[in-house]
């Protein structure tokens, strides 16, 4: 039997085949798209139909691929960006472009609702998670007061990933991994919080679809994709998932102890938990996993988008941005990059903008501004990962995913700045991957006791590649905390003057 997953990133869609039997990935898709252009400043948005255009090519790469074979897929995974907001009206159809999780014009709708909810503790005692620009819900509190005509049309709203359930399959539910990024679901009981809904407005209530398991069975393939892929007439979709959630799925994560870090266009940190884990701080979101338990996260908005606008300003391709980051020292000779060009999450930075600073004419190379970039977008991790630490997670191995952990270089980097070893898996996709496997798991289970669980399908399907692990050099270790109290250092400084 084969499973096919898919990841809708926020630069690309990626799709995989899995075969169950050997494990082996037999086909791969792969389909582009960008932001929509010419937006203010911090409003980032994409059309959802672009999704569903690339979910279509990615797919039909490996069908193509696969060619009879194709009758063998017995499953479909979706795994998208986590947040976005997607407004549909009666007709079921979007009634403007998403906003996306990189989004941050929603600051003046999240200080209302903390000053609504008793600031920051008392959001987070309702609902387990501080409420952040980059959240959904503050996205529809925006429209409804930007926008009031689009909000008066909004008869549901859905996630990315559940969008593209929705397409695959008609039907609408959420799960409780992606749903708990909106910023209205309690975590601790995974139930809405109705409070935080009505004070939106009162129809918030019936805009939301059915909130369930992330192990139960979505659906099945409508009738007219089935067709037109030519697949069987019985495909299961699965409950899918934000991308960090199927990425924990994809890399093993599935219990406590493991953590993973994902260098995509954003950087996330994580590690499944048995129970809640509420950081009072709010910085350390509490999440819900895709397996029904729980996903602490940290999330740092510039990762890749830092080292691609370093790419382009100097019109390298990968191979020459990593020549040039492998060519400059530890620490870029004094160069340190803010890395804050889409506003921040983590720290909260909003209007946040990049900073280069410790410039000389005997440093300013691009070979410093590009392992800057890198160095200043890692430590924005490390830093994550130091509030894992505060909070007792204490990872001694971080498996990594997502495009940036192919580089040898950054793997380096980021071993002698989490001062841990890393270590990728056989797939760089581990959120499509998670996605193939979450399907596996609904397929073989569906309506019944359990007959394969996750631990046996992760220990079969899940393989460390270890000739990528890094060991962290003590040295670099010790020069990159120093690196990391400058950043932070500087960051505080600037946002306490009002320049960040
Ligand atoms: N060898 C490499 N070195 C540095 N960055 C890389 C490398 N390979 C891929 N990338 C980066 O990974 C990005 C894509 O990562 P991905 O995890 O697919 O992002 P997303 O899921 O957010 O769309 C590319 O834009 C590219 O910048
Ligand atoms: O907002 C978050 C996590 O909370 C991001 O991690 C998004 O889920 C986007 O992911 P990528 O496109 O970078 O994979």
């Amino acid at each position: 039997m084969y499973f096919l997953g898919i990841d809708s990133g926020t630069q690309s869609t990626k799709a995989i085949v899995l075969d169950l039997e050997s494990g082996k990935i037999l086909a791969s898709g792969h389909n582009a798209y960008d932001l929509i252009e010419g937006l203010p400043p911090g409003h980032l948005e994409q059309h959802p139909q672009d999704w569903l255009n690339a979910v279509e090519a990615s797919v039909k790469q490996c069908l193509e691929k696969l060619g009879a074979d194709r009758a063998k897929i017995a499953g479909i995974g979706v795994s998208g960006q986590q947040h976005g907001l997607v407004a549909l009206g009666a007709d079921d159809k979007p009634v403007r472009p998403a906003k996306l999780w990189c989004d941050t014009s929603t600051q003046a709708q999240c200080a209302e609702m903390a000053h609504e909810f008793g600031g920051h503790p008392g959001i987070i005692a309702l609902a387990g998670n501080a409420m952040l620009p980059g959240y959904t819900i503050p996205k529809l509190l925006w429209m409804k007061q930007n926008e009031p005509e689009n909000f008066a049309k909004t008869t549901s709203i859905l996630l990315p990933h559940d969008y593209i359930n929705f397409w695959l399959s008609g039907v609408k539910r959420m799960e409780y991994g992606d749903a708990s990024g909106m910023g209205i679901l309690n975590v601790n009981t995974r139930q809405w919080c109705y409070e935080i809904c009505d004070y939106i407005d009162p129809r918030v209530r019936s805009m939301l679809p059915e909130l369930g398991s992330s192990r139960s069975v979505h659906g099945r393939l409508r009738p007219e994709l089935a067709k037109a892929w030519g697949l069987g007439d019985n495909v299961i979709i699965s409950a899918g998932g934000g991308d960090n959630m199927m990425g924990a799925i994809g890399t093993g994560n599935i219990k406590p102890g493991v953590v993973t870090a994902s260098f995509g266009t954003s950087g996330t940190l994580y590690g499944v938990a048995a129970a809640p884990v509420v950081d009072g701080q709010g910085e350390v979101a509490a999440f819900c996993d895709s397996t029904d338990q729980w996903l602490p996260l940290v999330c740092t908005m510039n990762v890749t988008v830092v080292t691609e606008q370093v790419r382009e300003m100097y019109g390298w391709d990968l191979k020459q941005l990593e020549a040039a980051v492998a060519s400059a020292p530890v620490g870029a000779e004094g160069v340190m990059f803010l890395p804050y060009l889409n506003g921040e999450r983590t720290p909260n930075l909003p209007n946040g903008t990049g900073v280069l600073h410790g410039l000389r004419p005997t440093n300013m190379t691009p070979a410093n501004i590009a392992r800057a970039a890198v160095e200043g977008a890692t430590l924005g991790l490390a830093y994550g990962l130091k509030r894992f630490r505060d909070l007792g997670m204490n990872p001694t191995e971080v498996r990594l995913t997502g495009g940036g952990s192919k580089s040898p270089v950054w793997r380096q980097i980021v071993a002698d700045c989490f001062n841990a070893e890393v270590v990728t898996l056989s797939t760089s996709e581990g959120a499509a991957l998670g996605g193939a496997i979450q399907a596996a798991f609904a397929q073989a289970n569906e309506g019944g006791a359990e007959k394969v669980s996750y631990e046996q399908l992760c220990a079969k399907l899940v393989a460390l590649d270890e000739s990528t692990r890094c060991k962290p050099n003590a040295e670099n270790a010790a020069k990159y905390t120093l690196q990391l109290e400058r950043q932070m250092e500087l960051t505080g400084r600037l946002q306490q003057t009002g320049w960040l």
